[in-house]
């Protein structure tokens, strides 16, 4: 009987030293598994397809994403602690999260149980200025939607509601993106209004900066001839963007030096013509006759007004009164880096029924970008992406799969079908790419390791497809045989090298993964770090040396897992 090498095994594929990604989540989202408590400084690392991660002390970025990964997802309030936290909304962030600790055991949501969690959200949404008629709504539909859904498999009670909430964010935030509107032919002007000093001449250069970069050659039109200086202040921004400006100094109509500036962009045949108007302290019945000449002067396809996020609900009042008074198309957020509390951002579409197109988050030209209401809602959830995260995990990694797949790692009876749920998993998620792109600090992976990882994975199910229902069940039966091996190789176009390597890595996980359970469940630092260490010291060791001590863990594994069958013969055996 052929006998396989444990040395051809490589690690570069598929590391033993960590379960693969989908476990990860599986064991997450376990009820069984406890939390393990890793070490503050444990170490960080990617290797192969695998993630294994840890922290630094001084990088508390990566040490809470470690808390989150290794988190056994208990309730979210948890998870998110240990997720870095949001700065922007922060206290509408932290008042939310008090709404998801008061759930924290129980089963089911109740109308009783919610009550008080709902009290918060309403607490925190008031604290945070967005107006009264929107919480209301908003604390109505949540509530409804909580009690009157089903439990859905494997998303315990406080995390339904945080999707709950996330969505009814993202619906109050208007729901999709709402990108920019351009004409079909001649240039698209887009007339810039708003209130004195809430960045209506830096949003006209940023928006330049911005649409540049779409591939868009922009003309900035001059026509706040109030203030001398905003046109000063335009030409150096221009300047600094690149695009031209249209001035005719502060003796001529708005409306006039509109057109003019409009005219000119015909005959330059230029994409976009940004139109930056005179605000005034506060909405007067001048100032709304001007901008409604220059709307009709040069008819744009955006009229969007530019509103200051620290100023709450009222914002969303003034985008109501300027869609009143003149009709327009949008709105843009400034100042959403400064101290704002979410209220305007939140009110906005909800009151005036018109989308913000734009945010703008700090002083820099680059600092224009558009507005994401899932992205938001995120944020305001201070979970980030993170929260997309495990909603996918949750999609594909279902409560029964988990915990069966925990009991078979307990019994050593992880084979190739669970390897092959694990691989889709993976591809059900998106690639790794995407799903390492999701989480927050993992950016120093870089993307040929990322290909690399896809690729193994690929190679492995090519394998696995061939092989009988009874080789996937029964492993043994591949690493008794050399027949099959070789067979498995044509069928699937492999090298009988890379089967061999596919079993090997099979039992070398049951091992693996067999220490980490065990890990998990005892919550043992000291073992955690053992293991960790003693994996790391493996990767170090020569050849020869991880060969035999990984040979002599698989024969005690085989004696473990099969007790009540013959001593396997074959896998490192020499018979
Ligand atoms: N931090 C921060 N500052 C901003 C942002 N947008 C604009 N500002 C600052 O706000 C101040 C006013 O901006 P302007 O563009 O001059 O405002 P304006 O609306 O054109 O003002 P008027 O011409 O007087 O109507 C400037 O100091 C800008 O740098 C932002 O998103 N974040």
């Amino acid at each position: 009987m052929e006998t396989i090498s444990f040395s051809a095994v490589s690690s570069r594929h598929l590391s033993p030293s960590a379960p693969s990604l989908p476990l990860r989540i599986a064991l997450r989202i376990s009820r069984g598994a406890g939390r393990p408590r890793l070490p503050a400084n444990s170490a960080s690392s990617w290797t192969g397809s695998t993630l294994s991660l840890g922290s630094s002390p001084r990088n508390p970025f990566t040490r809470d994403v470690a808390g989150w990964v290794n988190s056994s997802s208990r309730n979210v309030s948890r998870q998110s602690s240990f997720i870095v936290r949001a700065e922007m909304f922060g206290q509408l962030t932290s008042g939310l999260e008090s709404a998801w600790n008061k759930l924290r055991g129980v089963d089911v949501l109740t109308k009783e149980n919610i009550a008080e969690p709902m009290r918060d959200i309403r607490r925190a949404l008031l604290e945070a200025d967005v107006s009264l008629p929107v919480v209301r709504r908003f604390v109505q539909s949540v509530g409804e939607q909580a009690v009157g859904v089903g439990l859905i498999r494997g998303v315990r009670p406080d995390q339904q509601l945080v999707k709950i909430v996330r969505d009814e964010l993202v619906q109050l935030m208007g729901g999709e993106v709402s990108d920019l509107v351009f004409a079909k032919s001649g240039p698209t002007v887009i007339l810039l209004a708003g209130l004195q000093g809430v960045g209506k001449t830096t949003v006209c250069a940023k928006l330049a900066f911005y649409l540049k970069k779409l591939g868009k050659s922009c003309l900035l039109v001059a026509a706040d001839v109030y203030r001398p200086a905003a046109i000063d202040q335009l030409v150096i921004l221009s300047e600094q963007v690149g695009v031209p400006v249209y001035t005719e100094g502060t003796d001529i109509k708005p409306s006039q030096i509109a057109k003019h500036g409009l005219e000119e962009a015909k005959k330059k045949t230029i994409d976009v013509v940004i139109v930056d108007t005179a605000g005034r302290l506060q909405i007067d019945k001048t100032m709304m006759d001007e901008l409604k000449e220059v709307k009709q002067a040069v008819n744009p396809v955006e009229v969007l007004l530019v509103v200051d996020a620290m100023t709450g609900q009222e914002a969303a009042a003034l985008v109501t009164t300027f869609n009143i008074e003149i009709g327009i198309t949008g709105a843009i957020l400034t100042k959403l880096d400064g101290d704002s509390r979410g209220g305007a951002a939140l009110s906005v579409k909800e009151v005036s029924g018109k989308p913000i197109k734009l945010v703008s988050r700090g002083e820099r030209l680059e600092d224009l970008e558009p507005f994401y209401p899932d992205r938001m809602a995120g944020r305001i959830l201070g979970m980030g992406d993170v929260l997309s995260f495990v909603e996918k995990a949750q999609e594909v990694m279902q409560q029964e799969d988990a915990e069966e797949l925990q009991k078979k790692i307990m019994s050593a009876k992880f084979d190739f079908n669970d390897f092959l749920k694990q691989t889709r998993a993976v591809a059900q998620m998106g690639s790794m790419s995407r799903v390492i792109g999701m989480i927050p600090g993992m950016g120093k992976v870089t993307p040929a390791q990322i290909r690399e990882a896809d690729k193994s994975l690929k190679i492995m199910e090519s394998m696995i497809n061939v092989m009988t229902p009874e080789e996937r069940e029964k492993p043994e039966l591949l690493a008794e045989s050399a027949a099959r091996r070789k067979r498995i190789a044509l069928e699937s176009g492999k090298t009988e090298q890379q089967v061999s390597q596919l079993v090997a890595q099979l039992f070398q996980m049951r091992i693996r993964m067999k220490n980490l359970m065990g890990v998990m469940e005892g919550g043992s630092i000291p073992a955690l770090s053992n293991l960790e260490e003693s994996l790391r010291a493996e990767q170090k060791a020569p050849p020869g040396t991880a060969r035999r001590k990984r040979r002599s863990e698989s024969r005690r594994q085989f004696a473990d897992s099969a007790s009540s069958r013959p001593s396997p013969r074959g896998f490192g055996s020499k018979t």
